[in-house]
């Protein structure tokens, strides 16, 4: 199980996630309370080796999200503001492989609308992920009107799960997962991922509590261990 730990503003808390066993960090470059420059993402990722940093966009425009992955020492890119198959394929191939840098697409869920409402719209969107294939893995998370990513409210993963049947790609869950319902979402979505920001907080956007890493981490590890209850594997 991949997990990436999201919406870090300080160098403590991403040694903290590498020490206790996450496969990646990710940082803000979007409008929000967690946002950060590539100014100070760079002296951060400058002391993390080992560990993958992705960058959370939510523009589409080639140019910065090229010139921020430099400037900040990324290895990922994670498009909130798509899908756009376009740039996924123009990334892909200005970087080469994912050993460089990693193209995540983001699906959301709406959380605001059913799942019958969504549902053919968000099948269809991950088929086209699926069959351009630029991307490394869709990952899918929770939208509101209001806000793009980060919202800490959980999606509907049976239904998300049901969405993407008979799809061989790689899922990563994200949107209000917790310590307390990972291994839920686990379970109920089959993810190749899980990705979490504000369950491992507790009071400022950006700071990470360290007893909610370590619990958080310690349930997806668990969760990812245990054989799947439902016979049902994508
Ligand atoms: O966190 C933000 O402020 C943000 C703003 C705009 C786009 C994405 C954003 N965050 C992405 C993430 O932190 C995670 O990838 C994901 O959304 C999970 O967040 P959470 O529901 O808080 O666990």
């Amino acid at each position: 199980m991949w997990i990436k730990i999201c919406g870090n503003t300080n160098l403590d808390d991403c040694l903290l996630a590498a020490e206790l066993g996450a496969d990646a960090v990710g940082f803000i470059f979007a409008h929000g309370k967690r946002l950060v420059t590539a100014e100070r993402v760079a002296a951060i990722t400058s002391q993390l080796p080992g560990l993958e940093k992705i960058g959370v966009f939510t523009t589409l425009d080639y140019d910065t999200i090229v010139r921020t992955v430099e400037e900040a020492g990324l290895t990922g890119v994670q498009m909130h503001g798509g899908p756009d198959y376009t740039l996924s394929e123009r990334l892909r191939a200005y970087f080469g492989d994912a050993e460089r840098c990693s193209v995540i697409q983001v699906l959301p869920w709406w959380t605001d609308r059913t799942a019958d409402q969504q549902r053919s719209q968000f099948t269809a969107a991950a088929r086209e992920v699926a069959e351009d294939g630029s991307a490394d893995a869709m990952l899918i998370d929770s939208r509101t009107a209001q806000q793009t990513g980060g919202t800490g409210i959980a999606l509907d993963w049976a239904a998300a799960h049901a969405a993407l049947r008979g799809l061989n790609y790689r899922v990563i869950a994200a949107g209000g997962l917790h310590a307390g319902n990972v291994a839920d979402a686990i379970e109920m979505m089959q993810p190749w991922g899980v990705d979490i920001s504000s369950g491992v907080e507790t009071g400022t956007p950006g700071r990470k509590d360290p007893a909610r890493l370590q619990a958080f981490i310690e349930a997806a590890r668990n969760a990812a261990a245990r054989p799947l209850a439902s016979a049902d594997i994508r």
